[in-house]
């Protein structure tokens, strides 16, 4: 398997890659592109999770684009670029692997690496880290490309994909927001190069998405444009919870509040808000009463120097934030007995799994969400880049599981009545047990799913049995 960086897609990847090793008996070694910036969290998340399975990891230096990429260009732009400038190393570590490897997969941004599994004759997979309904768009953006004149987002009218519901132009992916810049070009260049694989392994479960896993499947444009391959739906992919004999000073508080009666409040492994939002949100956690958790990072467009951990004047120990400009004045004081802040990470999956949180106001990360919809805890979905306005409108018009503020966080502060509105109906409202009930029907149909003869099993079982008779085939001629 080759991941590209950025947790979003390795924690996935080594995921999978530990339940193919230990349900199905098979051997996985990941290929790892880290860049300079790799985080000691994905380290320590490498090593965690090959430690007590099977598999092996090759950790491969990021090629230096600096000379090549302009630095602001965006990220997917940045990521793509990388991913193909260090192909000939991931070439070298493929080919001095001893047994070879029957079957290559990769992430969506691994296309470049296709190439290498033609050179030695083996079946090549993609694994969607998202979900169908992102990987229906993706696979379709190339038709809207010639369908559509201008810029997306001037489209008076929503944007159709098949199977799909219907999307609002400003919620399609970021890199097709403007399509003058060289992002979007690239984009498309890895949409068609998902369609060149052999197979498509989707992060999500029958129940989740039945009619977009239907189109991808039946539906004549999509299917042509994924040149009939098979769609395999084996998720939910995401870390489980496993209770720790040490706890976390989060934990540890989490265990003092009453039951339901915390907001879990975080955007994913890299989001930030800006100055004015951060205070506004902080003012609107205060004016609910409600108990939270706070992931706090420093606000977009200021440096993450460190001085970030250092106490300042509105401190509380080891708990406090930092600088006490990120909040409105005496935040940290005031909100001391119903608040918890934690400064850059926090145990995600071990605060979600804890029965005091009550809601998750999250980016909408995949990988958040599905980790929300696995522990029973509903949303408030405030998304911000990426797929993850898709995602947000998923979360709350098709499976009510979540509310979202009026306006757009990218395009507009979400006003602290608001945030208030609705951190109070999660936790205490009508609405909060109507979305609660229904985000745990979906944690029993995903526990369902990933059971023994579960869909997502059966799933797996099945695109192994497709690579193996694809081996064989390779070998035979
Ligand atoms: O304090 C934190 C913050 C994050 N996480 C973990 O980090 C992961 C974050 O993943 P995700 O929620 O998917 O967010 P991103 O890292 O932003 O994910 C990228 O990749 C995802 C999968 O492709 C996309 O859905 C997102 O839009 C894209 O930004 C999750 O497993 C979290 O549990 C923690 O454990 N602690």
């Amino acid at each position: 398997m080759v991941s590209s960086p950025g947790i979003g897609h390795l924690s996935p990847a080594l995921f999978l890659g530990q339940r193919l090793v230990t349900g199905h008996n098979v051997r996985v070694t990941i290929l790892i592109v880290n860049t300079t910036n790799t985080s000691e969290t994905q380290s320590q998340l490498i090593s965690t999770y090959t430690a007590d399975t099977n598999i092996s990891v090759i950790e491969i230096p990021a090629a230096d684009i600096s000379s090549i990429v302009a630095p602001d260009a965006k990220v997917v732009t940045r990521l793509c670029v990388m991913m193909r400038e260090t192909i000939p190393t991931i070439r070298t570590a493929i080919s001095s692997m001893d047994p070879r490897p029957d079957v290559l997969m990769g992430d969506i941004f691994a296309n470049e690496s296709w190439a290498i599994a033609e050179e030695l004759k083996i079946p090549k997979y993609v694994f969607v880290t998202g979900n169908a309904w992102f990987t229906g768009l993706f696979a379709y953006s190339p038709v809207l490309d010639k369908k559509v004149v201008g810029q997306y987002v001037d489209l008076s009218e929503l944007v159709e994909i098949p199977g799909c519901k219907p999307v609002r132009p400003e919620e399609l992916t970021d890199p097709m927001l403007d399509r003058d810049d060289e992002a979007y070009r690239v984009y498309l260049d890895q949409a068609v190069g998902m369609t060149l694989t052999d197979g498509i392994l989707i992060n999500t479960w029958e129940h989740l998405e039945p009619q977009t896993l239907d189109a991808l499947r039946n539906n004549e444009i999509l299917r042509s444009l994924i040149n009939d391959k098979p769609v395999y739906s084996v998720g939910p992919i995401n870390k489980k919870y496993e209770p720790v004999s040490s706890k976390n000073e989060v934990i540890e508080w989490l265990d003092k509040q009453p039951e339901r009666s915390v907001i879990y409040v975080s955007f994913g492994s890299g989001g930030t808000i800006p100055a004015e939002q951060m205070k506004e949100l902080a003012w609107g956690l205060e004016m609910s009463q409600q108990r939270f958790v706070w992931v706090v990072r420093p606000p977009s467009g200021q440096s993450s120097d460190g001085a970030f951990l250092k106490p300042g004047p509105d401190s509380r120990g080891p708990n406090d934030s930092g600088p006490p400009d990120y909040f409105p004045e005496g935040f940290l004081t005031r909100t001391q007995k119903v608040g918890f802040v934690v400064p850059s990470w926090a145990p995600q999956v071990e605060i979600l799994s804890h029965t005091s949180v009550a809601g998750f106001l999250t980016h909408c990360g995949w990988n958040s969400t599905l980790e929300s919809i696995t522990s029973g805890v509903p949303m408030i979905a405030w998304p911000l880049y990426a797929e993850q306005f898709m995602n947000a409108t998923m979360l709350v018009e098709d499976l009510k599981v979540a509310v979202r503020p009026e306006v757009m966080p990218t395009k507009k502060v979400v006003e602290r009545e608001e945030i208030e509105r609705m951190v109070r109906s999660l936790v205490e409202g009508e609405e909060g047990k109507t979305m609660t009930n229904n985000v745990r029907r979906l944690k029993a149909s995903a526990e369902e799913a990933m059971s023994m003869n579960g869909s997502s099993y059966i799933s797996t079982c099945r695109f192994i049995q497709d690579c193996w008779s694809r081996v064989n085939l390779a070998k035979k001629q």
